[in-house]
């Protein structure tokens, strides 16, 4: 855990406000859902303090390389999702948002609770299958079938996504030589491809331009239409406000809030501003040498 606080606060960019759809049938059931990563070897808690530190170097503690930690990164979440939403879920830098993606796309296994969904929650998100030394055409094609796609479908779109995706004929070239926004871009074009019963979308929004977002939140709505949910991982609060019609809050792994997109982004926004408050005061005490 960072307490890094890398993100805005004001949505310089609200042009947009989500479209309202009619909400149908559950989705998605999350119940009391727990993910905890063991991490084998390393040697110490990221807890750390300085005596313990020394305790361990001196030999005194129990601590060793090879020691195996834990790290909660989910706890007790609950909810349901329903057809046609679009979710975002917002918290400061590992809080566990991805997780908790991951959790319910299947790719991390759970530590209690349980995951009811229709279809397969499809991730298409940073991490995701793409391969940085592949061209961006191969990595449609991965993509494409890591979403559930056939190489006929995937074929048959394949155009539709290059000019979503704005990349042009940079698509030939291997992904590694993208810009990072480039490579969101194209994530996203081919998540947004397929028309699966829950997408979800991590950080792929952060690097576009007002044209890209636009058509974004056009594919999403579309996606919505089909009786599908959208879940938007986002570390700005502006594409969150502008995209979901719900949000939900993680902090240290816990769902500290879930509602209408309106309150949560105005509750998590003044708990980003009290963050910066405390960090300037701290600066302003060290800088004046106490
Ligand atoms: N593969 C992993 N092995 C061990 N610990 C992990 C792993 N992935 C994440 N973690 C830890 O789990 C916690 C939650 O991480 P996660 O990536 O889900 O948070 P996040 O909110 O998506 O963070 P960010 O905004 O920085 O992307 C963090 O403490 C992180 O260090």
């Amino acid at each position: 855990m960072t307490d890094e606080i890398d993100f805005e606060v004001d949505a310089e960019d609200l042009d947009q406000v989500a479209t309202q759809k009619e909400v149908g049938e559950p989705s998605l059931v999350v119940d009391d859902l727990s993910v905890t990563y063991r991490i084998v070897g390393g040697g110490h808690a990221p807890t750390e303090t300085a005596g313990s530190l020394l305790r361990r170097v001196v030999g005194r503690g129990r601590r060793h390389v090879g020691a195996v930690h834990e790290v909660k990164a989910i706890r007790n979440v609950s909810f349901v999702a329903r057809q046609g939403e679009a979710i975002g879920i917002l918290g400061i830098n590992g809080s566990g948002k991805s997780t908790l993606l991951r959790a319910i796309a299947g790719l991390v296994p759970s530590s209690g609770g349980s995951v009811y969904s229709v279809g397969a929650p499809s991730l298409l998100g940073v991490n995701a299958v793409l391969m940085s030394q592949l061209s961006g055409e191969r990595n449609i094609m991965v993509g494409g079938l890591a979403m559930g796609l056939s190489p006929k479908e995937v074929n048959a779109r394949f155009d539709d996504i290059v000019e979503f995706s704005g990349i042009g004929d940079s698509v030939y070239l291997p992904m590694r030589t993208y810009s990072s926004g480039m490579a969101a871009r194209l994530r996203f074009a081919i998540s947004a491809a397929a028309t699966p019963d829950i997408l979800m979308i991590d950080e792929a929004l952060a690097t576009g331009d007002a044209d890209f977002r636009q058509r974004s939140k056009e594919r999403m709505d579309a996606i919505r239409d089909h009786a599908s949910t959208v879940f938007l991982v986002s570390h700005s609060i502006a594409t969150v406000a502008s995209m979901c019609t719900r949000a939900m809050w993680l902090d240290h792994g816990r769902l500290v809030m879930d509602g209408p997109v309106g309150d949560v982004t105005a509750a998590y926004a003044e708990f980003i501003r009290a963050k910066h408050r405390e960090r300037d005061a701290a600066r302003g005490e060290q800088a004046s040498g106490h």
